[in-house]
């Protein structure tokens, strides 16, 4: 009976794509999904060469897997993960191995942990990056937790997970649910980078009236520059899809304006606000999906509160320079937000995590996957220690010789009308952590003012009280 490697529950999108992959890699693979037609379409997916077997049935999916079994979930979030753990612990045996590989909320994970160690089960997190194609062909994987358990399924994954210069995008990151949280922070990111692109391209529509083929043409020449990377590579792709529906211009064009979320961008936002690690570029494409959701309201407002759009007219190419400098300073900013709330995090949770470990693992395989994550890679190897991306000398000098034109794009933007709030964002970010003084003087003696808060002083050692009026 025990015949099989490794156990997936859940096959959808995710887990269907990643057992296949492993089957790919001579992995023998049992499937165990409620939805028995998913179950079957697992073996009919199967080639002759795979070894793989699809149920419906938790005891009889258990015993199908070799000792000590190795068995991941890729359900959704939540309920449902705790639901599958329910149904496969009666089943399940001391040194068993489960490994949680969904979007998981990083505390469910803790918690998790807590309660199947307490069994003699080993149980970690591990996001997954790279969507249907990556799970499938080559995903990035972040995986925390028990170490021990991680090295018996380490050549597993290995072997599935997308490969650059030969070296595997998943290594062990970090204990309890450093897994989860990285890829937490992952999709926090990849939440601000596509509203920059989004920004990018409504700037350039409905700012500029520039074509879509024409902003087709320019995200496809940019995935040839240091701006290369899967979202700006998707973006290109996306700009050229006819829709099938009308048969008349671009499938996007056909697109609802209201955004969903599953609540990863969401959950960066809140613990960076829990932490004080100041990520405002995530907040603000958080905060760009909610807003998208008030369609009817925006629509009134938008025949009430008109704007005449200043002629900033310019032409397309020194426009499309301008942006594309303005996008990398950005994108550096975006990362450098992310990066710095890992570090944070790390010190809070004593995830051990190692920065430039995680740049290696994120230059394939996911979501985030860019060119420039080799820079940060490079900068993190410099300096282990770095607190933020924006320190590295040589991305410093990258960053002063691109921000003219993240403040010329800003500027255009609000010429134009046409909300920039990732755009702005970055760069008040950048304004902010480079100014040796801030105002929050003036902040403090507010609240000292009305609250008797009490402030310090930058003359003398001690905390100070005064009687405002
Ligand atoms: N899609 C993506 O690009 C990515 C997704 N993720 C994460 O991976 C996880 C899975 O996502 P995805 O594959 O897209 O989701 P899907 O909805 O495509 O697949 C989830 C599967 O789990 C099944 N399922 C739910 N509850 C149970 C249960 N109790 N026992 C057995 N099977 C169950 C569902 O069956 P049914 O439909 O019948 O309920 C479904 O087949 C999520 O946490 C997601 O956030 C991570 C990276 C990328
Ligand atoms: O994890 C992912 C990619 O990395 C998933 O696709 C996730 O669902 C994306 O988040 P959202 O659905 O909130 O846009």
């Amino acid at each position: 009976m025990e015949e099989f490697d490794f156990g997936m529950v859940g096959l959808g999108v995710m887990g269907r794509n990643l057992l296949l992959n492993m089957a790919d890699h001579g992995f023998s693979v049992a499937g165990l999904d409620l939805d028995a037609e998913k179950a079957a379409s697992l073996e009919n997916e199967a080639s002759e060469k795979h070894h793989v077997k699809g149920t419906t049935q938790a005891q009889q999916f258990v015993t199908l897997i070799k000792k000590p079994r190795a068995i991941m979930l890729l359900v959704p979030a939540g309920k449902p993960v705790d639901a599958v753990i329910d149904s496969l612990l009666p089943y399940l045996e001391e040194g068993d191995i489960v490994v949680d590989g969904g979007n998981s909320y990083f505390p469910d994970t803790n918690r998790r942990v807590q309660e199947l160690e307490s069994k003699g089960i080993h149980f970690f997190g591990m996001g997954i990056s790279g969507g249907e194609k990556g799970a499938r062909f080559g995903p990035s994987m972040m995986p925390g937790g028990n170490k021990a358990a991680y090295e018996r399924l380490r050549p597993i994954f290995e072997a599935i997970a997308a490969k650059i210069n030969g070296e595997p995008c998943v290594t062990y990151l970090g204990t309890g649910s450093a897994g989860n949280y990285v890829k937490m922070v992952h999709n926090g990111i990849e939440y601000a980078i596509m509203e920059l692109i989004a920004e990018t391209y409504d700037l350039l529509k409905r700012g500029f009236g520039v074509a879509d083929s024409v902003i087709q043409k320019l995200f496809a020449d940019w995935n040839e520059s240091e701006l290369a990377s899967f979202l700006i590579e998707i973006t290109a792709d996306i700009l050229k899809k006819e829709d099938e529906v009308t048969g008349k211009g671009l499938l996007l064009n056909y697109i609802s304006d209201t955004a969903r979320a599953k609540g990863t961008g969401k959950w960066t936002s809140q613990n960076a606000m829990d932490i004080q690690a100041p990520v405002p570029s995530i907040d603000a494409a958080v905060q760009m999906r909610d807003i998208s959701k008030y369609k009817e309201e925006r629509v009134k407002a938008s025949e009430l509160l008109t704007y005449d759009t200043k002629d900033a007219s310019l032409d397309e190419t020194a426009l499309f320079e301008l942006l594309k400098d303005a996008f990398y300073f950005s994108m550096i900013n975006i990362y450098a937000q992310g990066m710095a709330q890992l570090t944070i995090a790390s010190n809070e949770y004593n995830y051990g995590l190692n920065l430039e470990e995680v740049a290696k693992i994120w230059r394939g395989g996911c979501i985030i996957r860019a060119v420039c994550l080799e820079d940060f890679r490079q900068a993190y190897q410099n300096q282990p220690e770095l607190p933020n991306l924006l320190l590295d000398e040589a991305l410093a000098t990258k960053l002063k010789t691109t921000q003219q034109a993240a403040r010329d794009a800003v500027k255009l933007a609000i010429d134009k009308g046409v909300p920039v709030s990732v755009f702005m964002s970055a760069l008040a970010y950048f304004d902010s952590y480079r100014s040796e003084t801030l105002p929050t003087n003036m902040i403090q003696a507010q609240r000292d003012f009305f609250g008797a808060h009490k402030y310090e002083r930058i003359d003398k050692e001690g905390v100070f009280h005064t009687e405002w009026n």
